[in-house]
């Protein structure tokens, strides 16, 4: 008999497991977001259930690795805690859109009482982005929670000065708004006296070390995301040690993962923000008949049942199908070594 090596390719689907009943599909969405009129996903069915891999087409395989590892542990491996709940409250995302769009955009996420602002958006102005507020506060009136995204496009001047303009319309906190941990430590202490939060999104998903925004008392909170962490097991290892509130939220994702991230946010011992998973409203069509769309507020902690249909319907052009299993299969190589 061969000497017991341990050799993780055993642990992961192979290829062809992965590929075997996977569908790629191409969903336009509803308003302009991130630049991208369609959003681009791969759903695979393992024997857990499906999955989603849905890394943006400009991310590296390196990175996109990630989200396969999220993907094979949702559809792969049962979930090895339980639900501690079985809704989760959403905000409606608003993305950089003129003023006369906002009430048909927010209308698509019913009634949400919390609405994530896009800000900081390439080729607009912080004036842009305090009619956008201004209006956005008016439309949900004073008891309305309103946060702020800024994708780390200001650096810590702009930030401050944004903050200062933009905290008149009482904010919950602002997400991201410089690139770097240090400059988010230096902006926090800037605008200490004033009382708005700060996140971090990008300074944890796309981090070589994901704890170290929360180490270096860079922020007051942090955004979660299932996929680009992955996984739930893994995203909830990564909230304990940051041992901050977290907010959990999607990456534009269809049902399917956004199922993933409420299953996530269902096993947070705390979860006191709504959570960025209303983005099925930004779909004009998803892959399933009862696509996660808020209603009063919330979705629910659920499977989601795929419509075979709408697989068929929505299906990539073939030659965009081609690059996302390719894509998967070299980021299957890619687990493989970084796993040992
Ligand atoms: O958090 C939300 O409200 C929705 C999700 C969201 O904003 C998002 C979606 C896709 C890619 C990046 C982001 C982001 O938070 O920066
Ligand atoms: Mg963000």
């Amino acid at each position: 008999m061969d000497a017991p090596t341990r050799d993780d390719r055993h642990e992961l689907p192979s290829v062809d497991a992965l590929l075997a009943d996977s569908h790629v599909v191409r969903i336009p969405l509803a308003t302009r977001f991130r630049g991208l009129e369609h959003r681009e996903a791969v759903l695979l069915r393992g024997p857990q259930g499906w999955a989603e891999f849905s890394p943006f087409v400009e991310y590296d395989d390196q990175e996109a690795a990630t989200w396969l590892a999220a993907a094979i542990a949702t559809g792969w491996a049962p979930p090895s805690t339980p639900a501690l709940r079985d809704q989760i409250p959403v905000n409606a995302t608003l993305p950089a859109v003129p003023l006369d769009r906002i009430p048909a955009v927010l209308s698509r996420f019913g009634e949400c009482r919390t609405v994530k602002i896009k800000v900081a958006e390439r080729g607009q102005t912080l004036a842009d982005d305090v009619d956008r507020v201004r209006e956005t506060r008016r439309l949900l009136g004073p008891a309305g929670r309103i946060r702020l995204d800024a994708n780390g496009a200001w650096n810590v001047d702009e930030a401050e000065h944004a903050i200062r303009e933009l905290e008149r319309f009482d904010l919950e906190y602002v997400e991201q708004p410089c690139a770097s941990v240090a400059e988010l430590a230096e902006l926090r202490r800037r605008i200490r006296r004033i009382d708005v939060p700060i996140a971090a999104d990008e300074s944890v998903r796309k981090a070589s070390d994901p704890i170290a925004v929360a180490r270096a008392d860079a922020v007051d909170l942090v955004v979660i995301k299932a996929a680009p962490l992955g996984g739930i097991d893994r995203a909830l290892a990564i909230v304990a040690e940051a041992g901050l509130p977290a907010v959990v939220s999607s990456a534009l994702d269809t049902s399917v993962g956004l199922a993933m991230g409420a299953a996530l946010a269902a096993r947070l011992p705390e979860l006191p923000y709504d959570c960025g998973l209303g983005t099925a409203a930004l779909l004009l069509s998803d892959v399933t008949r009862t696509p996660l769309i808020p209603t009063d507020g919330t979705i629910p902690v659920a499977a989601v049942d795929i419509d075979e249909d709408a697989l068929a319907r929505l299906a990539a052009p073939d030659e965009r199908a081609a690059w996302w299993r390719a894509r998967i299969a070299r980021c299957r190589e890619l687990l493989v070594v970084g796993a040992t």
